[in-house]
């Protein structure tokens, strides 16, 4: 017998036992008397060696939770049905590869964990846990949900991500267990029917051959366009075959402006092709790679990071030597990703560099550069596999071409999804709309008059309640513009209820007001808006220099759309919750003086008056916050732009003064000076290669540090907030420039890590002074430490002392000081002092709330004194007793 086993063996002595904690153990099996614990209640038994179930725990018959997650097992018996009154049972991170049917016999269960396993099929007889609140089914191979399970009544939470979902689709899953309900009622209601529809994105420099391509593939015979032909901006088709497979085609114009629209049509479930004419691709030229292929990938890399890619080579008609163009291509393709996946690798070996040369007791830092380098790691994994070959195709001649369409048939099957017939049906009434209709957009009412055309009466029966109506059509339309057969934006009331189904309309409004073409817009303005060649030059100089457009103006531009008043709001919100302008009302009684700002059509230099505002060199008795972020791989056109109007939640409300130019906005602030720039810079330190970088600065300047911090910040989250939502895939370094190298103009100034302003105060520690490393002086701190995390856990809880005592009830600090106790963080003695503490009075906001906001700060003084344990256990009570705010403020 091994030690393990003999002191297993001697527990099962201990017959009181009620709760045992073997987790971490190695064991492998636990022995038969183990039975002989008849009132234990909980066992843990994860992170151990178990490849079999081990059988001897079904004869601990009084178990209500039993934990075995981080084993190898991949059955159950069915004897486990013994454990009657078992409610919780997790079996995550183990070895099944089919669902343990046995468990259906667990009646009784409530929570039920089996993430992060091999399971692909879920089965019928899971509805018999009638009492399971939640499911956790987190993995990458389940496909199909049983329709059943809308039946589990008491289910609450059921998680299934990752998993590649067919049945409910994925998007589906993700709108949560309400939605998924909704869609198996729909699913029993009407048909289950196989969908296959996909969207197919062709991108690339003008006159790649792209609409060439879309033609040939709707009509199935050569169709090559004329040279005058050219995509405005974006030209939709659909293609469909035999098998009942269809594609929604996107053709986008090459043109610069156009790029902005890419996200909004885009679907992360699509597929794009990077097109462009093999015939004068020329494999000497070193820029063509770059230009007609490498910079297409890595700006939608950027935006849409996984998105299954192509890359397609036009006019294969009048290219000879196709064949070995196409291999150079290959290998060039593949140069590239490992140039990607290289560079990230350097960026993490010179952080890990960095961490060795960091002296350990900056401990901030450190977590700062661990926080990098895991992101670049991510990010390094993003770098994913574009489709292998080049295909060659022409639209003259057909060649190429079947084997595209068998490439996309074969995509398409992979993603087909379940859906209910209504659904199949609105979606085709939806996508029929979109060539036959004249509607420039669809609205609520007919959308729910499609939808109910398609619906059986027994779905109508059961979903009588305008709610009922508003929640299936929301399911049915989040479902078609996750897909990409809409443009649909559920983020305001007056949005949601329309519909964009013809996605050129938004895309032509856009271009329209994005222009640049400048004579063109000139006449136009003065031919609608009938008025003189002065006041048209006002306008057009408005929009060209400064970027901006007023209502009446815009109107005019979008009038070749005939927008009606309602369609025509809805561009002006969506322009803004787009955050491709920002509204100004000049004179607020008078709404004709609306205008909108457009940071992408300034064209205007800095102001010279800007020089004594802002001047190249920091006066001497100011500080300068600077904060760097580089872009290598150059900065996406629209992230500037959407950055400066995000600022205008801050500057416009308090009417504060803004200045903007072509490259930057200088604003005023809480007291400090604001300056945003972008620009390129000749080299970034980190890389060895001196190439071209893309840059955006964020500098305040000002004498009261505090103030100043807090303005820096909140542009640093603002940028940080953008790259996230709209540029998740995009690599970028960010440093803070050390101020006193700043003030001392140095060429070569020293760089901190910029994601120390990520930190939270749990994550860092207050740091005594920073070092400029380039000038070996020592700089205060707060210099470069956001005034946060300079603050010790102890001023934290001093500085916010008012609002804890004012808010945690006197049961709260009750149950936090027995944790205390038992933690034996504070004596006896201690609790009696906060207990003894007489009430000067009793703030009774309610009846159950009565605080106690003397013997609070007793009890937080007492804490002041203890070590850091004591922070992050406050911090555990108060999450405990659901005081998420208090928690947020001493974090
Ligand atoms: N010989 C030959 N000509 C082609 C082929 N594909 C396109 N063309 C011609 O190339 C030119 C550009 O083709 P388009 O399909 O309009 O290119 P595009 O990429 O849609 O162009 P933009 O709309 O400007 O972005 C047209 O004159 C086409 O007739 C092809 O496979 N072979």
């Amino acid at each position: 017998m091994d030690w393990a086993s003999y002191k297993l063996l001697a527990l099962c002595g201990l017959t009181n036992l009620e709760e045992l904690y073997l987790g971490g153990n190695q064991l492998s099996d636990i022995p038969a008397d183990i039975s002989r614990l008849k009132v234990l209640r909980i066992f843990w038994l994860n992170i151990n060696a178990f490849t079999t179930f081990p059988v001897a725990l079904c004869g601990l018959t009084n178990l209500e939770e039993l934990y075995l997650d981080e084993n190898q097992l991949s059955d159950i018996p069915v004897d486990i049905s013994r454990l009657k009154v078992l409610r919780i049972f997790n079996l995550s991170r183990n070895a099944f590869t089919t669902f343990p049917t046995a468990l259906c016999g667990l009646t009784n269960l409530e929570k039920l964990n089996l993430d992060i396993n091999q399971l692909s099929d879920i089965p019928v007889d899971i509805i018999r846990l009638t009492k399971l609140e939640s499911l956790h089914l987190v993995g990458k191979n389940i496909t199909h949900l049983p329709p059943q399970m809308k039946n589990m009544e008491s289910l609450r939470q059921l998680d299934v991500y990752g998993n590649p979902l067919v049945q409910p689709p994925k998007n589906t899953a993700k709108r949560g267990l309400d939605a998924i309900k909704r869609y198996f009622e729909a699913l029993t209601d009407t048909k289950a029917m196989q969908s296959s529809r996909i969207q197919v994105n062709l991108l690339g420099e003008t006159e790649a051959g792209k609409t060439s391509i879309s033609r040939t593939l709707q009509l199935g015979q050569p169709t090559f366009t004329e040279a005058a032909d050219r995509t405005r901006v974006v030209e939709q088709g659909t293609w469909k075959t035999d098998q009942d497979i269809n594609f929604n085609i996107n053709d986008f114009g090459g043109h610069d402006v156009y790029k902005i629209g890419h996200p909004i049509f885009i679907s992360k479930c699509g597929l794009v092709f990077i097109t462009f004419d093999l015939s004068t691709y020329n494999t000497e030229n070193e820029a063509h790679y770059k230009l007609h292929i490498g910079h297409w990938i890595d700006k939608v890399q950027a935006q849409m990071p996984g998105i299954k890619m192509a890359v397609v080579g036009t006019h294969l008609d009048q290219d000879k030597a196709s064949s070995a163009k196409c291999s150079i291509i290959k290998s060039k393709l593949k140069d590239h990703r490992q140039r990607k996946e290289e560079w990230y690798e350097s960026q993490i070996k010179s952080i890990e560099k960095k961490i060795l040369n960091t002296d350990r007791t900056q401990t901030s830092i450190l977590q700062a550069y661990e926080d990098k380098k895991s992101k670049l790691k991510s990010l390094q994994r993003q770098v994913i596999d574009i489709h292998d070959d080049i295909f060659g195709v022409s639209s003259v001649t057909m060649e190429g071409i079947e084997e595209l369409q068998h490439f996309l048939v074969t995509v398409a099957r992979e993603r087909a999804v379940i859906l209910p017939e209504m659904w199949v049906d609105a979606a085709t009434m939806v996508c029929t709309k979109k060539y036959e209709g004249s509607e420039n957009t669809l609205g609520w009412d007919m959308l729910q008059n499609l939808i109910l055309q398609s619906a059986p009466t027994l779905w109508k029966e059961r979903n009588y309640s305008n709610e009922d109506l508003d929640l299936a059509t929301c399911d049915i339309l989040s479902f078609l513009a996750d897909r990409g057969d809409i443009i649909w934006f559920d983020s305001s009331p007056t949005l949601k209820r329309v519909v964009f189904h013809r996605q050129e309309v938004l895309a032509n409004v856009l271009k329209a007001v994005l222009n640049h073409e400048s004579d063109a817009v000139l006449s136009k303005l003065q031919q609608s808006m009938s008025i003189s060649e002065p006041k048209a030059k006002k306008i057009h100089d408005d929009i060209f220099s400064r970027g901006i457009i007023s209502r009446e103006a815009l109107d005019c531009l979008c009038e070749p759309f005939r927008l009606s008043t309602t369609e025509a709001d809805v561009m002006v919100e969506l322009m803004q919750k787009l955050e491709l302008c920002y509204q100004v009302q000049e004179d607020e009684s008078l709404s004709s003086n609306t205008s909108f700002h457009f940071p992408w059509l300034l064209t205007e230099e800095r102001q010279p008056e800007l020089d004594t505002k802002w001047p190249s060199k920091v006066p001497p008795d100011t500080t300068q916050l600077t904060l760097q972020i580089l872009f290598p791989y150059k900065c996406p056109d629209g992230l500037y732009e959407k950055f400066s109007v995000r600022q205008h939640k801050h500057l416009g409300l308090m009417k504060t003064i803004r200045m903007d130019w072509k490259d930057g906005v200088y604003a005023e602030l809480k007291g400090c000076k604001l300056q945003l720039t972008r620009g390129t810079h000749q080299s970034n330190p980190d890389v060895v290669i001196q190439v071209q970088d893309w840059f955006i600065s964020i500098a305040v300047r000002g004498s009261n540090l505090s103030d100043m911090w807090g303005v820096f910040r909140q542009g640093h989250d603002d940028l940080m907030n953008i790259i996230k939502e709209d540029w998740p895939g995009l690599s970028y370094d960010k440093y803070l420039v050390c101020p006193h190298c700043v003030s001392e103009d140095c060429e070569h100034p020293t760089l901190f890590p910029g994601e120390i302003l990520d930190l939270t105060l749990g994550t860092a520690s207050k740091p005594r002074q920073g070092r400029c490393v380039n000038t070996g002086v020592s700089i205060p701190a707060d210099l470069v430490y956001p005034p946060h995390l300079v603050m010790s856990w102890q001023e934290v809880l001093n500085k916010e002392k008012t609002s804890l005592c004012e808010k945690i009830t006197e049961p709260c600090l009750l149950d936090m000081l027995n944790e205390f106790l038992q933690e034996g963080i504070i004596t006896l003695r201690e609790a009696e002092m906060v207990r003894a503490e007489p009430p000067q009075h009793h703030d009774q906001t309610s009846a159950t709330r009565v605080v106690c906001p003397e013997k609070t700060a007793v009890f937080l003084d007492i804490l002041t004194r203890k070590p850091v344990r004591a922070h992050n256990t406050l911090c555990l009570c108060l999450q405990e007793q659901g005081h998420t705010d208090l928690l947020r403020l001493i974090q």
